[in-house]
Order: C-alpha cells, then structure tokens, then sequence
C-alpha cells in the first residue's frame, strides 16, 4: 500500500505527459496539469497531448484539469516543466499544498541568475514542501511507449524516496531511490550541456570515435563538478549521471543532441527558446561559471558555451579543445 496514491503532474508537455501515464500504469489516481486552459480542453477531448507527445493516447483515467487547486489535493507532485518556470510554478502552487507533500523536481537544469539547482528552487518557492528530484535516462517517448526504462528518485528523506519510488513503479518504469539529491540534480543538468557537444561532432562528421572520446571527457567534467558542488561519486557514476550521459550523447532522439548536430552540420543558432525544448542550451552558461567559481576545469562544456552565445566559431573552439596542453588521465 503507497503512501502515495495519488501522484499530480505540474506541465502537460512531453516528459510529463509521460510520467502522468507511467503513474497511472503503476496503478496510481494521477491529475495531469497545465497552465493553459485551452491546452487541457483539447488535451481532455482527445484524450491525447497533440502538442508534445502526439499519437501518444493519455491513460483514460488520468483527470486533466488547469485548476491549480485540483492538482494540489494529490498526494504528491511531479514538477514536470522546463527549469526557467520551475519557481514561477512551485510559488504559484504553495499557497495550495497540504504542508510535507513531496514536490518532486523532474526538470533537468540550473537556474540561470541564481544558480540554485532544481530541488534549491523548489525548496525556496514551496518551503512547505518537500523537495525530491527524479532523473535518469529515460526519453518521453519510450516511457509513454511503455518500454523498459529505469530512473531514480531521490529526497533527504529515505523514507519519502523510496514512497515515490513504490508509487510511480511498474514492470515497465523502474526506479531507485537515493538520498543523495545533489548528485541525483547535477547529472541531469550538465549532462545536457555536454550532449550539444557530441551532437556538434556528428554534425561535423568526426565520426564515431571522436564522439565517444567527448562523452568520456565529459563525464569526467560532469564527474569533477559534481564532487565540487557535494554529490556522491557512486551517484555520478549511475542512471542520473553517466547513464543519462550516455542515454542523451547517443544520437538525434535527444533534442540536445539534435541542437549540437544542426550547428554541428552548419545551420545558424536558433534564437533562444525557440524550437524544441534543449535545456542545455539554457544550463551551459551557469554550469560554466559555477564551475569557475568552484575553481574546477570543464573545457567542453565552455567549449559548448562559447559557441551557443557566439564568443567562438565551431572551427575555432573545436581546434582550441584539440590543442589543450597534453596530461595525464586523472579525472
Ligand atoms: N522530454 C523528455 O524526454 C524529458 C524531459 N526532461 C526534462 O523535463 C523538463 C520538461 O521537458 P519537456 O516536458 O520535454 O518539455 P516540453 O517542451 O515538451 O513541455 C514543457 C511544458 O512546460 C510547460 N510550461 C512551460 N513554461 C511554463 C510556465 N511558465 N508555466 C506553466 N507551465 C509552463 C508547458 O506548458 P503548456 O503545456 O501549457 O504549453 C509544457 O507543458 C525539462 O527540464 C527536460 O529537460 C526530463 C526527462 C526526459
Ligand atoms: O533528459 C532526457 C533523456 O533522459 C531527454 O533529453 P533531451 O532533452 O536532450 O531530449
């Protein structure tokens, strides 16, 4: 028996419209939410989400609704929208919440201006709250699909971890639970930024051996700024880390990648926040600075950086990483 029996989704797009139906496969009442009433209205009488995960039919028993009040009666959320509207919709929320239910950030990112991570923004929109984060390798589609597919769930809290984990688990959606929240929230972020990268060297046709000498030098940044800023090492090395990693590094289903391989293939930058959600393209510049701040190196990610702001041309940033002072493989 959960403690958790009914699970509510703030943010209708693709990961969440996934989440609210893998919720509802786990046998959980699930209220799907979205700020837009026209969005839910046609989200309700198609019972599909056209928008974000077209041809994807919604669970039947999933109550859809853009009534914050409805949403804040669950027993626990997941914060399902990008990272820059994760306060706007925690705060607008708090007001609402019964005081200890679980706000569990699914957001992959760090808040530009404040370089708060995901559960710091959760934590200070929603002091009544508690903050959780889910993250791992897992694409919408798959999960909405069904397919086979792990993540973990982490909170301070042992107990309230791994109730989320029991409540959104199924045959199909496994997951595990941590305390180590940090670490659970750096690998979904940096993970994004580094991504850009390998789908920049596709683009430019480096080939598949180049490809996989920038996931390992990214993991190994992703690796150096996660123990800076307090994560697990064991954390880093799992399914929000380097199994993400490896999951978004992969090719075009990733949005991020697909980001990288345009610019990678020659297309111009795309104006910010246009096109398909890519939060990395968001994190790059916080996570580069907080690495600076930190004192700690992570040359592709300012690579990456560089080049999404236009400090740097591709040729000139690729033939800057090309030509760092050779040294040995430590971390
Ligand atoms: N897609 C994926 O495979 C995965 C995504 N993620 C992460 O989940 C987060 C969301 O991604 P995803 O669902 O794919 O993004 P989408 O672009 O598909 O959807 C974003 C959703 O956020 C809502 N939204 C945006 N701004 C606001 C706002 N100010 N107030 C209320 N709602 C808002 C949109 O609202 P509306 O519907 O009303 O237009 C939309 O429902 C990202 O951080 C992403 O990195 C994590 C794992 C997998
Ligand atoms: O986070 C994701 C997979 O775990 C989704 O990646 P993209 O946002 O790059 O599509």
């Amino acid at each position: 028996m959960t403690c958790y029996s009914a699970i509510g989704v703030a943010g209708a797009g693709a990961w969440g419209t996934a989440l609210a139906n893998a919720a509802a496969r786990a046998g959980r009442r699930v209220v799907l939410w979205t700020v837009f009433p026209d969005h839910a209205q046609d989200m309700i009488r198609t019972r599909e989400n056209k928008m974000f995960l077209p041809g994807v039919p919604i669970a039947p028993d999933i109550e859809i609704t853009a009534d914050l009040a409805v949403l804040a009666e669950t027993s626990a959320i997941l914060m399902v929208v990008p990272t820059g509207a994760l306060r706007e919709v925690s705060a607008n929320l708090a007001a609402r919440l019964r005081p200890g239910t679980p706000l569990v950030a699914c957001a992959k990112g760090i808040e530009r201006g404040t370089d708060r991570f995901v559960t710091e923004i959760v934590a200070e929109a929603a002091p009544s709250a508690i903050p959780a984060i889910l993250s791992g390798p897992s694409f919408a589609t798959d999960v909405a699909a069904g397919l086979p597919t792990a993540v973990t769930v982490a909170s301070v809290d042992e107990a309230v971890a791994a109730g989320l984990a029991e409540a959104m688990g199924s045959a199909s959606f496994r997951l595990y639970h941590s305390t180590d929240v940090r670490g659970v929230e750096i690998g979904g972020a940096a993970k994004n930024v580094l991504a850009i990268a390998v789908g920049i060297a596709h683009g430019r046709k480096f080939g598949a051996s180049a490809a996989a000498a920038l996931t390992t030098r990214g993991f190994a940044e992703l690796r150096r700024f996660g123990l800076a800023y307090g994560a697990r090492p064991e954390t880093l090395a799992g399914l929000s880390g380097l199994g993400d990693l490896i999951l978004t590094c992969g090719g075009p289903q990733s949005r991020n990648f697909s980001l990288g391989f345009r610019l990678g293939s020659g297309e111009p930058l795309p104006a910010p926040g246009s096109g398909p959600l890519a939060e990395g393209f968001f994190t790059a510049p916080v996570l580069v600075g907080m690495a600076a701040k930190a004192g700690i190196e992570m040359p592709i990610a300012a690579a990456v950086d560089a080049v999404l702001a236009g400090r740097l041309g591709l040729d000139e940033a690729i033939t800057g990483l090309l030509t760092r002072p050779q040294k040995a493989e430590i971390g």
